[in-house]
């Protein structure tokens, strides 16, 4: 018999997903069906996109081979039937406050600082780069973590040895540029490139780095489409520009308007499904139908 989500206690809830204390050791990290988009959550959630988010930051824990805080499998007994499939089991860590970001393309608010002043989070880049042009080889342009709704506020590799030594501020570079370069490299085998991503690390009660939070899933990263992939040129979404295009080109709304975007049609509901479970399925090489949880 499994427990009742409301047997354990929230201790977090951000924009897309919560977390909740099962024991002094451990958490249950739930992924919601909630979407974001030009930095609002839609009233329309989008059916299994938490269980396809989750499948993905399993199956890149599994593949990536890095030391992370997952403590039990996807059907652990511990998680409520009402979140199975989008829930993870977590040993509890000690947080490191840095947004371990890994850039191998020029986009969002790296290209906004590098049109500013030629660098991303202090690191010279060549002129003439363009949106989407790729960085070689890839750098690390950590964040702080912003309150929920903020910005995270991009920071030096010096501020961050500053803020938690140099000791692990290089770990942290290191961890977060290995571990993305592996990510880009099963991703551009399926087609599909990994422009940037964020990781969160903490450290154990006895003291070892993991890699925590979620990993490499479309709502940490910025993924496209290879085929579509052209620096320079608008470079869309591979999960989200459905509803982007919906909401810009045919909604009415407009990112100016000052209002909530309004609800999502039906059909671009189950097209950004299928293309999350797209994702997830040319990615991983394994069924979405296979994935627990879902429609009883
Ligand atoms: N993962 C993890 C984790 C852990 N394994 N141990 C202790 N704390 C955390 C933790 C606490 N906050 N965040 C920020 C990211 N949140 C994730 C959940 O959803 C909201 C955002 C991570």
């Amino acid at each position: 018999m499994r427990p009742e989500l409301s047997e354990y206690t929230p201790i977090y809830s951000g924009k897309v997903r919560e977390l909740y204390e099962i024991d002094d050791e451990h958490l249950l990290l739930v992924a919601s069906d909630r979407i974001s988009a030009y930095d609002y959550i839609l009233d329309t959630p989008i059916p299994d996109k938490g269980r396809v988010l989750t499948a993905m930051s399993v199956f890149f824990f599994d593949a990536l081979g890095v030391a992370n805080h997952l403590a039990g499998p996807a059907d652990d007994p511990r998680i409520p039937e009402s979140v199975l499939g989008r829930a993870l089991v977590t040993r509890r860590l000690d947080m490191v406050p840095v947004e371990c970001v890994a850039r191998g393309y020029l986009t969002g608010s790296g290209l906004k600082e590098y049109r500013a002043n030629g660098e991303v989070c202090g690191v010279p880049l060549p002129a003439g780069l363009l949106d989407g042009s790729r960085i070689d080889p890839p750098i690390f342009t950590p964040a702080t973590k912003a309150a929920v709704g903020d910005h995270d506020e991009n920071v030096s590799f010096e501020r961050v040895a500053e803020d938690v030594g140099l000791e692990l501020a290089t770990r942290l570079r290191e961890l977060t540029l290995d571990v993305y370069a592996r990510g880009a490299d099963i991703a551009r085998e399926r087609g599909i490139i990994l422009a940037d991503t964020k990781f969160e690390f903490g450290r154990s009660s006895d003291g070892d780095l993991l890699l925590a939070d979620e990993v490499l899933t479309p709502d940490s990263s910025r993924y496209w489409d290879g085929e579509l992939y052209s620096p320079g040129s608008a470079l869309p979404s591979f999960d989200k520009q459905i509803v982007r295009d919906w909401l810009t080109k045919e909604s009415g709304w407009s990112t100016d308007a000052g209002t909530p975007p309004p609800p999502l049609p039906a059909d671009v509901v189950e097209r950004t499904r299928a293309r999350y479970i797209e994702a997830y399925e040319r990615i991983s090489g394994l069924s979405f139908a296979d994935w627990p949880g879902g429609a009883a």
